[in-house]
């Protein structure tokens, strides 16, 4: 089956929302036609203060001791790892989808890494990437603890646009990225490449720690990251999801 093709539209703008989030309150129209909603509901829930139920949502899935201490490398390392409650919503993708073959992009000190491998195949090879080998010696021992085989993940150090173009057109169910967010346009073409049909996609930090979503920002990082959820909402090959976990995980089935 040929690749879904995308055609990148000049970076510009914001993604246009959908009726069912942003329309005022006196505009009745707005209302879906579903069993007791009633004009303005969508507009209180977004506008209302949900810190709290997302931060209950995010630390509902409770990590492990190996989890923690990949976490405690990361935060010592200088970087961000996924949340909790994104660790626990790619973990469900990759056991509902039976995942055999996964493509990390962005190893960190493992601890997406961990939650991809707990939720793959018992069989399953996660093939993690990322420029900095001492970052991913970090996660080859946070794997090591966490009770994985050696023979579970090949660790490919090197630049993602460099080595994604290596690996097998359709050979893999699931292609998590979270490296460099101005390259992921680019690994989202390397996604479609690499998946097989209903193979998954996910990117982490859509929402761009809030630039994304604020029109006012013009950054490169903030409008590229817009252009990606234009792209993956728009694509005809792809059923999307952008799940509020943390910094927003942008997720798509490729058809
Ligand atoms: C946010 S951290 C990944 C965290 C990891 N996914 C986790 O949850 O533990 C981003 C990683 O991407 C790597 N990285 C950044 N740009 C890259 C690129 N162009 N190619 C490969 N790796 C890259 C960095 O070295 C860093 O380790």
């Amino acid at each position: 089956m040929p690749t879904p093709s995308l055609t990148h539209s000049p970076i510009s703008g914001f993604p246009t929302p959908t009726d069912t989030v942003a329309r005022a309150e006196h505009d009745s129209a707005w209302t879906p036609d579903l069993p007791g909603r009633r004009p303005g509901d969508g507009e209180r829930a977004i506008s209302g203060n949900r810190q709290a139920d997302w931060a209950f949502a995010d630390a509902f899935v409770a990590e492990d001791d190996a989890l923690v201490r990949a976490r405690a490398r990361s935060h010592v390392a200088g970087l961000r790892p996924v949340s909790p409650g994104t660790g626990a919503a790619l973990r469900l993708l990759a056991a509902a989808g039976g995942a055999k073959a996964a493509v990390e992009i962005g190893t960190g000190t493992g601890v997406s890494g961990i939650h991809l491998l707990r939720g793959m195949r018992q069989d399953g090879l996660l093939t993690t990437v990322d420029s900095e080998p001492d970052r991913q010696q970090l996660a080859r021992e946070a794997y090591r603890e966490a009770g994985f085989a050696a023979n579970r993940s090949r660790f490919i150090c090197g630049r993602a646009l460099d080595v994604l173009p290596r690996l097998t057109d359709g050979g893999y169910d699931l292609v998590f990225c979270d490296a460099d967010r101005r390259e992921y346009l680019d690994y989202l073409d390397e996604a479609l490449r690499l998946l097989r049909p209903g193979g998954v996609v996910c990117f982490e930090g859509a929402f761009g720690r809030g630039r994304a979503l604020d029109a006012a920002h013009h950054d490169d990082e903030a409008l590229r990251l817009r252009e990606l959820m234009r792209v993956v909402r728009d694509s005809p090959g792809l059923a999307p999801v952008l799940l509020p976990t943390d910094d927003g995980l942008l997720c798509a089935v490729r058809a």
